[in-house]
């Protein structure tokens, strides 16, 4: 399979899920996840995140090949995406916040947290 564009295929999957607002749900995942918004659509988050943990535990434990974990951050990404694309938001928004945080140390980051994050 060709490698794409770690960005640019981000960009494209973001551009489909964005395409599913209003569509059929019985056409769409994405449209079925939207129609379960909010609750519904965070709940899967939650699950993949859990997925993740428990795919990198048995990587850890030799129980499963790295392919696994692969596999449920592939989901995770994708689930978070659509959270993302709810609230009109886009992978190059997060891209950019980590992008903002490149070179600064993860300690430097957590102590300007306290008077830089986001306000509520
Ligand atoms: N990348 C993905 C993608 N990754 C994972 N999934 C779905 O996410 C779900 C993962 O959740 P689970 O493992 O819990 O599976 P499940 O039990 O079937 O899920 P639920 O019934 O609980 O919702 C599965 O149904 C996967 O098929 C995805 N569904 C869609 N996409 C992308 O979204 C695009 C639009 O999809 P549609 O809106 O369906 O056309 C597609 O072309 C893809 O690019």
């Amino acid at each position: 399979m060709e490698e794409k564009n770690c960005t640019g295929i981000l960009e494209e999957i973001a551009d489909t899920i964005d395409s599913r607002h209003g569509a059929d749900p019985s056409k769409s995942y994405v449209a079925q996840l939207f129609s379960k918004a909010p609750d519904g659509m965070l709940k899967k988050v939650g699950e993949e995140a859990t997925e993740v943990v428990m795919a990198a535990k048995d990587v850890a434990d030799g129980k499963k090949a790295k392919e696994h974990l692969v596999y449920e951050v592939a989901d995770l990404w994708f689930h978070s995406m659509v959270v993302l694309s709810c609230y009109g938001l886009r992978p190059e928004d997060v891209v950019q916040e980590l992008a903002r945080r490149e070179g600064v140390s993860g300690l430097v980051e957590k102590a300007n947290r306290k008077t830089q994050a986001p306000k509520d």
